[in-house]
C-alpha cells in the first residue's frame, strides 16, 4: 500500500493470485487504519464529484480518526520515562510538574500520530480541520445546507478568522433563514478547548521552566503563543519562505558558460516548473567514448554485471559510477581516457546546472552513474510497465494523495537531477514528466547523444521512462546537493585518482593524454591490454589511507 509500485511485491501478490484458493478477500492489508481507509475514499469519491458517498467516507473518517486519537491520549498516562531523570534529579514538586508536562506534550502529539498515513512518516496537516472543509462542501453539494453550516462553524473554531468560511457561513445563514440558529458540533467545541487548555499549560511551562514544544497544530492563535516562541515560530516561517522562494524564481538564470551548448526547452515549453533541456553538451565522439566506456566495463565481469532492472523484468539495469570506472581503468579493464572523460562530462554538466538553477550557489554532486538499459530480447510483446516508473528523485511520491513526502527512505538531500543522454539508437525509452497523480503526462523528452535534461529533484517534477523495447540505452545519472555536507565523498577519491594518474603523466610526456571535452580529435582507439593487476590495487588502497574520511570499501552503490 505504500510501495504500490515495488516490483517484487507486485509479483509476488500476482503469484499469490494465481494459486488455488486464493482470493481477492484473502489479502489483508495489515497497516491498514480505519480513519485513513475513510477518509482516502471519501476524498476520492469527493474529487470526482460523488459527494453523497463522499459524506459518508469523511464522517467515517471523522469518527474513527477522533476514536484513535483519545486511544492514543489516554496512553500518554503511562510511567515516565525520561533518560535524564537521573541526572538532573529533580525535587518531588519538579519532577511532578516535569511529568505532567510531558503527559501534555505526548498527548498533543497525538495529532501527528493520527494524521500520518501507515507507511509515512510525516503528518497530513490540518487532518482533523480539513474534514470540515470538505464536508461543508459536500453537504452543500448534495442539498444539506444544515450540516454544510454546521462543518463551516466547526471548521471556524479551529480558524475563526477565515475569510473564505465566514463568507461560506455568511452564505448558508441567508440560505437557512436569520432564525436558524447556526452551531459547530459539540465533540469539535471540546476538542479544540481542550487542545487550547493544554497548549497554554505547555507554552506557560517552556516560559518558565524551559524545554521545547513543537505544536503539532497550525491552527493555534497567535495570542496563546509566548513572545520567545513567537520569534522561533517567525525564524523557522522566515526560513521556509525563503526555501520556496529558491523554487519559485524560475526567471533568475545564470550565464552559459560553454560554447556550443543550446537550451532547447525551458520549464514553459516542458509544461512545468524547474525543468530545462540542453543540447550539444557533448559531441558524436564523446559520447561515442563513454558509450565504449559502458560496454567494456559491461564486460569485465565486475559489479557492472548487468542484472535484471529493480524497475522491471523485461530490461537488463547496469550502472557504473565515476570511481568504479576510474578504477576499473586503472586495473586496465576500460580505457583511462574514457574513464576520465566520464568524470570531465559530469562535471561539465555540473557547471551547467549550477548556472542556470543556482547561480551564485554551489551545487555539489550527490550521486553519479552511467546508466544503461538493454530490452531483453523476445520478452517485449504486449509490454505494459514502464523502464522506469513514475517517481520524484527527493521524496516519496504518492499519486492518490497527490502529494510527495519528503522523508526517509527518499533522498531528501538531492536538489536538482540532470540526465545527459548518450545515444538514441533504441526503441522506446523516453523520459516523461507526470503531474503528482504520476499519469497526466506533461511533456516528453527524446534521448540522444549531448542532451542534458534537468530539473529540479522535487515533487513538482514527477517522472518516469517509457518502456525501452530494442537495443539499449545509456545515459549518465546526476544528482546534485546544495548541501555540502551531502556531498558525495567518492567523487573526491575519483578527482584524486585522477589528479594522481595525471602527476604520473606529466613524468611520462610520450604517453600523450586526451585534454577531454573540448578535444575534438574523434573517437579514442581501443583500451590498452590490461597491465598487472596487483600494482594498481595496492595503488587503490593507498590512495584509501590517505584520506580518512574517505569510504575504505571501494564498490557500486546502486542509488536510483
Ligand atoms: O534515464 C532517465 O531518463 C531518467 C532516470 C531517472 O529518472 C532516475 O534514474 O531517477
Ligand atoms: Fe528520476
Amino acid at each position: 500500500m505504500a510501495n504500490p509500485q515495488h516490483l517484487q511485491m507486485r509479483e509476488d501478490i500476482e503469484k499469490y493470485q494465481r494459486m488455488a484458493g486464493v482470493k481477492s478477500d484473502s489479502f489483508r492489508d495489515l497497516e491498514a487504519v480505519p480513519h485513513w481507509r475513510a477518509y482516502e475514499t471519501g476524498v476520492q469519491h469527493y474529487k470526482v464529484d460523488e459527494y453523497q458517498e463522499a459524506v459518508v467516507k469523511l464522517e467515517e473518517s471523522l469518527k474513527e480518526a477522533l476514536l484513535a486519537l483519545e486511544d492514543c491520549r489516554a496512553l500518554c498516562e503511562g510511567p515516565w520515562e525520561d533518560e535524564t531523570e537521573e541526572e538532573i534529579q529533580p525535587g518531588l514538586y519538579e519532577a511532578v510538574a516535569a511529568h505532567y508536562i510531558q503527559v501534555l506534550k505526548c498527548r498533543q502529539q497525538c495529532v501527528l500520530d493520527i494524521a500520518t498515513k501507515p507507511g509515512r512518516v510525516s503528518a497530513t496537516e490540518d487532518f482533523i480541520p480539513s474534514h470540515f472543509d470538505l464536508l461543508q462542501f459536500a453537504y452543500n453539494q448534495v442539498g444539506n445546507q444544515a450540516l454544510a453550516a454546521e462543518c463551516a462553524a466547526s471548521y471556524l473554531l479551529f480558524y475563526p478568522m477565515d475569510e473564505s468560511m465566514l463568507e461560506k457561513m455568511k452564505y448558508y445563514q441567508t440560505e437557512l433563514g436569520e432564525g436558524v440558529s447556526v452551531t459547530a458540533r459539540e465533540n469539535i467545541y471540546h476538542y479544540v478547548q481542550q487542545s487550547l487548555k493544554e497548549k497554554k499549560l505547555i507554552y506557560y511551562a517552556v516560559e518558565h521552566l524551559g524545554g521545547t514544544f513543537n505544536d503539532p497544530d497550525l491552527w493555534t492563535s497567535d495570542e496563546l503563543i509566548p513572545e520567545s516562541q513567537k520569534q522561533k515560530r517567525r525564524e523557522d516561517q522566515e526560513k521556509q519562505r525563503l526555501e520556496n522562494l529558491d523554487v519559485e524564481q524560475p526567471e533568475q538564470r545564470g550565464p552559459l558558460f560553454f560554447e556550443g551548448l543550446t537550451i532547447t526547452q525551458d520549464s514553459r515549453q516542458l509544461n512545468g516548473s524547474q525543468r530545462v533541456v540542453f543540447d550539444r553538451v557533448l559531441t558524436d565522439s564523446e559520447c561515442k567514448d563513454i558509450l565504449r566506456l559502458a560496454k567494456a566495463a559491461g564486460g569485465t565481469g565486475d559489479s557492472y554485471r548487468g542484472r535484471r532492472s529493480p524497475h522491471t523484468p523485461h530490461e537488463r539495469f547496469e550502472g557504473l559510477t565515476v570511481l568504479k570506472a576510474l578504477q576499473l581503468a586503472q586495473d586496465g579493464a576500460v580505457n583511462w581516457r574514457d574513464a576520465k572523460l566520464l568524470l570531465q562530462a559530469s562535471e561539465k554538466s555540473r557547471k551547467i546546472v549550477q548556472s542556470y538553477f543556482t547561480p551564485g550557489k554551489k551545487l555539489h554532486f550527490s550521486f553519479t552513474h552511467l546508466v544503461c538499459r538493454t530490452a531483453v530480447e523476445g520478452e517485449q510483446d504486449d509490454r505494459m510497465d514502464l523502464s522506469h516508473p513514475v517517481h520524484a528523485d527527493n521524496c516519496l511520491l504518492d499519486p492518490e494523495g497527490k502529494e510527495c513526502w519528503k522523508e526517509p527512505p527518499a533522498y531528501m538531500y538531492r536538489d536538482y537531477s540532470g540526465i545527459l543522454y548518450l545515444n538514441d539508437d533504441f526503441k522506446g525509452g523516453e523520459l516523461f514528466f507526470t503531474e503528482l497523480n504520476a499519469v497526466t503526462v506533461t511533456a516528453q523528452v527524446r534521448p540522444k547523444c549531448g542532451r542534458l535534461v534537468a530539473f529540479s529533484s522535487g515533487g513538482e517534477n514527477p517522472h518516469g521512462v517509457w518502456a525501452v523495447t530494442r537495443g539499449r540505452r545509456c545515459a549518465i545519472a546526476l544528482w546534485y546537493t546544495l548541501s555540502q555536507e551531502r556531498a558525495e565523498q567518492e567523487r573526491l577519491e575519483a578527482e584524486a585518482l585522477v589528479k594522481q594518474r595525471d602527476m604520473e603523466q606529466e613524468k611520462q610526456p610520450e604517453d600523450k593524454q586526451h585534454q577531454g571535452l573540448d578535444d575534438s580529435g574523434g573517437t579514442s582507439p581501443e583500451p590498452p591490454v590490461p597491465k598487472e593487476r596487483a600494482r594498481s590495487t595496492s595503488q587503490r588502497h593507498k590512495l584509501g589511507s590517505e584520506s580518512p574520511q574517505q569510504p575504505q570499501e571501494l564498490r557500486v552503490r546502486d542509488e536510483f
